[in-house]
């Protein structure tokens, strides 16, 4: 078994808010962040599989990095994530929602161009932090 991994980047805003609090609320859980405010995200796919011997790959990373881009990367750069993306309508955009939805997408994808499947969703929010889902 081996790992592989595709690095993509973009831009988005988020307000870590919860609608049904009053603000005094949502400032004393959140702080600042829950006024709106933005991060340059970078997301970490990683695929585990064996390596096919014809090609030496587990998966073309290209595959991946379109995969990656057609699915999350198009319908989130330069947005502001609580309103505009779809697959995060109603749902409170902190960084652990935003991997776990992301797995949700691209898991059943992923074997459809290789043997392998998805191992980590990694997001990268900040350089300071960063959230890891396995599924
Ligand atoms: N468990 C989570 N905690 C926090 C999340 C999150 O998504 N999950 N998000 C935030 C904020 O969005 C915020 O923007 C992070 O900002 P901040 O803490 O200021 O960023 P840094 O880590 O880079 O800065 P430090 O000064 O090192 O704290 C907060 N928490």
């Amino acid at each position: 078994m081996i790992f592989i991994t595709r690095r993509e980047t973009f831009n988005a805003a988020h307000q870590l808010y919860n609608p049904h609090w009053s603000k005094e609320k949502n400032l004393e859980v959140f702080g600042l962040c829950s006024n709106i405010h933005g991060h340059n995200w970078e997301l970490y796919v990683t695929v585990k599989g064996e390596i096919n011997e014809e090609t030496g790959f587990v998966m073309d990373l290209k595959d991946l990095s379109k995969i990656m881009k057609q699915e999350i990367v198009n319908k989130v750069d330069h947005t502001f994530l609580n309103t505009d993306v779809e697959f995060l309508k109603g749902k409170l955009p902190s960084t652990e929602v935003f991997a776990v939805e992301i797995w949700k997408i691209l898991q059943p994808i992923i074997p459809n161009y290789c043997h392998g499947q998805l191992h980590c969703i990694k997001l990268v929010e900040t350089a300071n932090h960063f959230v890891e889902y396995f599924g």
